[in-house]
């Protein structure tokens, strides 16, 4: 798994570099202080430490200071965000079967403070509990049955890797559902805005994108284009798009939601499960998603029985 791209250079670090995937500076690592213990006294973080943004010895650090996570097993760095440690728990599920399934706690999603593993009713649409995976690890696995855009993404959210639920909007350089989307709860779900791959004016900018951080969205992808570029990178918000453009957009309550729409070479519907990273986007069908999510509730039932 790559590193984040907003990780910052190390100044004046003699040994290792906290950018680079196979060395680290022991003096970096701190352990998570919030892992939750799982009913018989493991976490998913029994060998995994946080990285510093840089070493000093006077600091004490906080999860929310980490650049990344780093396995003390594999010697090799998990993606970690302040708040998503989706990809440390998804380390643990390929790498450290065996630490797995010891916790008894892959069927609450993580959950620990609930250390009985109850049977999980599967939800059809917006509940996909296996965590976000990277869209490079989900195309080995599915290959061509998964949907990839042949699309040149570009990443300006400040949250670089993403997934959930989609939600579509159908428009033509008119953002006016867009707006009225946001402004509703998202429930994890990502907006993904078929804007005809206008270059011409700016579906969304910063404003309507801290407004669907607030509604809780787990982001936006948009065949079309962006503007507030330097203050869209610091929304904690995924935001993916063709490029960006000063001119915004008309408002005149034109388009249309919950079609199927489309994304230069595929077709995205309402409920698919969207993957979004720096490598490009992946979409599965609900049908593919509910499977995974059976196969997890599975993994954890024979653990838990
Ligand atoms: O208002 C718009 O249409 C887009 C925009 O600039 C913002 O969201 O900040
Ligand atoms: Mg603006």
């Amino acid at each position: 798994m790559s590193s984040l791209p907003n990780d910052e250079k190390v100044e004046g670090q003699e040994e290792g570099t906290a950018d680079d995937p196979n060395h680290i500076d022991p003096r970096l690592l701190f352990p998570m202080k919030r892992a939750r213990v799982s009913a018989v006294g493991t976490t998913y973080w029994d060998f995994i430490q946080l990285i510093a943004p840089r070493f000093d010895p006077d600091k004490t650090w906080e999860s929310k200071d980490a650049v990344d996570a780093w396995c003390l097993k594999c010697n090799k760095r998990v993606t970690y965000q302040c708040g998503d440690s989706s990809g440390v728990r998804y380390h643990v599920r390929i790498r450290h079967e065996d630490h797995l399934q010891k916790m008894e706690m892959f069927s609450n999603g993580g959950d620990f403070n609930d250390s009985t593993p109850k049977k999980r009713k599967l939800s059809s649409s917006s509940s996909y509990k296996a965590g976000f995976v990277p869209t490079c690890d989900l195309y080995d696995e599915y290959l061509d049955t998964a949907r990839v855009p042949t699309v040149a993404w570009r990443s300006f959210g400040g949250i670089k890797q993403f997934y959930g639920p989609v939600v579509t909007v159908k428009c033509f350089e008119d953002n006016s559902r867009v707006k009225e989307l946001v402004e509703t709860d998202g429930k994890g779900s990502v907006l993904v805005v078929d804007g005809g791959a206008s270059m011409r004016c700016a579906l969304l900018g910063d404003m309507l994108a801290i407004k669907a951080q607030e509604n809780n969205w787990a982001g936006i992808l948009i065949h079309g284009c962006v503007r507030d570029v330097a203050a869209l990178s610091k929304v904690k918000l995924g935001v993916m798009a063709l490029g960006s453009t000063p001119r915004k957009s008309k408002r005149n309550g034109e388009g249309q939601s919950q079609l199927s729409v489309r994304l230069g070479d595929v077709e995205c519907r309402p409920n698919d499960l969207v993957f979004c990273d720096l490598d490009g986007v992946l979409i599965l069908t609900a049908e593919q998603a509910r499977e995974r999510e059976q196969k997890a509730h599975e993994v954890s039932h024979s653990v838990s029985l």
